[in-house]
Formats: C-alpha cells, sequence, structure tokens
C-alpha cells in the first residue's frame, strides 16, 4: 500500500508547507504543517480556547464516531522559534494521501502560543520524526508514519517541496521521475529524534566542492537553511551589498542581486540551491531588501537544512534502512 498526498507553501515566502489530513468518521479535514523535525500529531480543536482557536478549523473528537479518549494522557510541545502548545490525547482514524492508520494518537490543543493563533492557515503539525522525540506522557506515542510503516510497500517517505508551487509527501514509494538527478544515500542518526546526517563538504557559486562536512538534521518544519557562521559569512562575501540586520535578525541585501548558488555534498552527490531559493522574501511588501535563506545556525547549536535546501531535492526519508536519500531537482 501507498499514500500520496499535495503539499503547497502557506504564502509567497515558502514560510510553511499546508498538507490536508482527514481525521475521524465522518472525516474531518484540517490543514496541517508536515515536520521531520518533531514527532506530535496535534490539531486545534473543540477544545482548544475559543478566542485562540477563532479563523482556524478544528477537529472536534466528539462527532466523530471513531474517537477516543487516551485517559490520562497530555502532552506540551516547545520548538526552536519559541512557539508553544499543549493539551490531551484521543485516538481516531488519520488518512493522509488516501492511506489510513486506524488507531492514531491525535494530541488535541487546549494551550497554544500567540504564532500558533495567529497563523490561522495551519490547524496543527503532523510530527514525521523519530518516536523518540514524542512528547506525550506518561506512555509516549508513535507518529502517523511509524504507524504506518509496516502496511506501506516500503518504510520509507519522500518530501518533494517546490518553490511557489504545489509539491508532494509520497509514502511507502519512490517517484523516481520527479528528480534529475541520482538518489544519494547517507545514514540517518534518529537518536534525537531528528532526521540527523553529514553533508561531505561545500561550495558556492558552482565551484569545486570542498571537504568541510556538515552535519545536521533535514528538517520541513524549517523555513531556512541554518549553517555555521563560517559558511555563511563564505556565501554572503560574493553578495555585494549583504549586511546583517538586528531587527530582521538576519542577512538583508539588493533584491536586484543576483545571488550565487550554494551546493552541499550527500550520498556521493552533489545538491545545487539555485541564487533564487536562496532570495526567500522582500523584508516587508514592497522592499528592495530581501532577506535571506541562507542564515547562521550559531545561536541554536544545530545545522538545519530546512524547506531551503529541501526545495532543491527530492528528499527520501527511509525508516527501514535508517538512512536519507537526496537527489538534485
Ligand atoms: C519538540 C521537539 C521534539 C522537536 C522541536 N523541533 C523544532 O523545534 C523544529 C521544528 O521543525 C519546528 C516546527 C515549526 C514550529 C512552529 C510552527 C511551524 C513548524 N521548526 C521551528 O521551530 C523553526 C521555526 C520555523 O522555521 C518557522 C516556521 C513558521 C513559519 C511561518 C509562521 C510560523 C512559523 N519559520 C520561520 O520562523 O521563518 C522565518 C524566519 C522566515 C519567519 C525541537 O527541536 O525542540
Amino acid at each position: 500500500q501507498t499514500g500520496s498526498a499535495n503539499t503547497n507553501p502557506s504564502d509567497s515566502a515558502d514560510d510553511e508547507y499546508i498538507t490536508s489530513v482527514s481525521i475521524g468518521t465522518p472525516a474531518q479535514v484540517l490543514p496541517l504543517d508536515f515536520d521531520t523535525g518533531s514527532s506530535d500529531l496535534w490539531v486545534f480543536s473543540s477544545e482548544t480556547p475559543k478566542s485562540s482557536a477563532s479563523g482556524h478549523v478544528t477537529y472536534s473528537p466528539s462527532k466523530s464516531s471513531t474517537a477516543k479518549k487516551l485517559s490520562g494522557s497530555t502532552w506540551s510541545i516547545k520548538y526552536g522559534d519559541k512557539s508553544s502548545s499543549s493539551g490531551d490525547v484521543y485516538t481516531d482514524v488519520v488518512t493522509i494521501g488516501g492511506f489510513s492508520v486506524k488507531t492514531q494518537a491525535v494530541e488535541s490543543a487546549t494551550k497554544v502560543s500567540t504564532q500558533f493563533v495567529q497563523d490561522t492557515l495551519i490547524s496543527g503539525l503532523v510530527g514525521l520524526g523519530f518516536d523518540i522525540g514524542n512528547q506525550v506522557s506518561p506512555r509516549p506515542q508513535k507518529t502517523w508514519f511509524s504507524n504506518a510503516a509496516s502496511s506501506l510497500a516500503e518504510p520509507l517517505f519522500t518530501a518533494d517541496l517546490r518553490h511557489q508551487e504545489t509539491g508532494s509527501y509520497n509514502f511507502g514509494f519512490i517517484d523516481t521521475s520527479l528528480a534529475k538527478g541520482t538518489i544519494g544515500y547517507t545514514p540517518a542518526d534518529g537518536s534525537e529524534g531528528y532526521w540527523g546526517f553529514t553533508a561531505t563538504g561545500y561550495s558556492v557559486g558552482g565551484a569545486k566542492l570542498n571537504r568541510n562536512s556538515i552535519t545536521g538534521i533535514a528538517d520541513t518544519g524549517t523555513t531556512l537553511l541554518l549553517l555555521p557562521d563560517n559558511i555563511v559569512d563564505a556565501y554572503y562575501n560574493n553578495v555585494e551589498s549583504a549586511e546583517y540586520d538586528d531587527s530582521q535578525e538576519g542577512v538583508v541585501f539588493d533584491c536586484s542581486e543576483d545571488l550565487p548558488s550554494f551546493s552541499f555534498g550527500v550520498g556521493g552527490q552533489t545538491i545545487t540551491i539555485s541564487g533564487d531559493l536562496l532570495n526567500l522574501t522582500p523584508i516587508e511588501e514592497g522592499s528592495s531588501t530581501c532577506f535571506g535563506g541562507l542564515q547562521s545556525s550559531s545561536d541554536i547549536g544545530t545545522n538545519i537544512f530546512g524547506d531551503v535546501a529541501l526545495k532543491a531535492a527530492l528528499v527520501v526519508f527511509d525508516l527501514g534502512n535508517e538512512r536519507l536519500g537526496w537527489a538534485q531537482k
């Protein structure tokens, strides 16, 4: 069995990617953010304070004949961008791209931080990280993909995120026609809950790859490519108008500049992110100053290959073989 779901950028900056998910009987369809950087499936619900839930599509367990309260279980989660949510837990049928998991832990939010209240484009997250990262207590729950894996044709999923166009999450199969290049595989380290891996080197503007390895995570839930300062500096030294903007908390530059590409080696392949993918967006509507897709990871402590990097590739999250595959798009 397999599943295939379309995913769409949330806005003109490709800040997030939104995928429709069906929960319960009859199906309640919610727009959710698939996040390989976390491991909880949680939603705005009938239990979310009305003032917080306004403008959001919500899940009502009481309207689902297959919903069951997981009594005594609670969850609480804090993300890298300091947003947070918490609540209690139900189990219900969850269908993604035509594939159903019958008894999926659906974490219902009784509290959500302001970032989530304001982001009315999404009604929650589908964590696609490793189960060890799940935040339900007293008994941690499995992710939707972990529950699905044993019934899928192959225990893997692929992410095909695109700039300002529809992409896909495919479960149980690899559609190699989505990529131009060969898939290069490298071991994945799931010990922290993330999809950790090591890139073997990098280069700016199409130069030969160096041999400076970069260890980081492949994270569909992070917008940016976040790398060490020395790499960020090496890149922006090629961008004449680049400067650090304190208010934007990142490097900005003239939108008219032609940005160099950025390449990294992984699994014997080279993934090249084109310059235009590295210009994320004007700092505000109509501004001629643009915000960089590549920013520093120094205050996080982890390098994050977020959506800016993932958009350049077809990425295979292969749980069965504990490996990540990357192919140039
Ligand atoms: C709880 C742990 C087990 C896992 C947890 N994982 C993470 O924090 C990484 C994870 O991928 C989280 C998942 C995101 C949380 C916030 C909502 C959207 C998903 N990523 C993050 O926490 C990183 C934050 C994202 O990069 C935001 C996403 C965003 C975009 C638009 C509007 C709101 C929020 N982008 C964002 O801020 O984009 C700008 C800079 C262009 C404005 C952790 O490491 O602590």
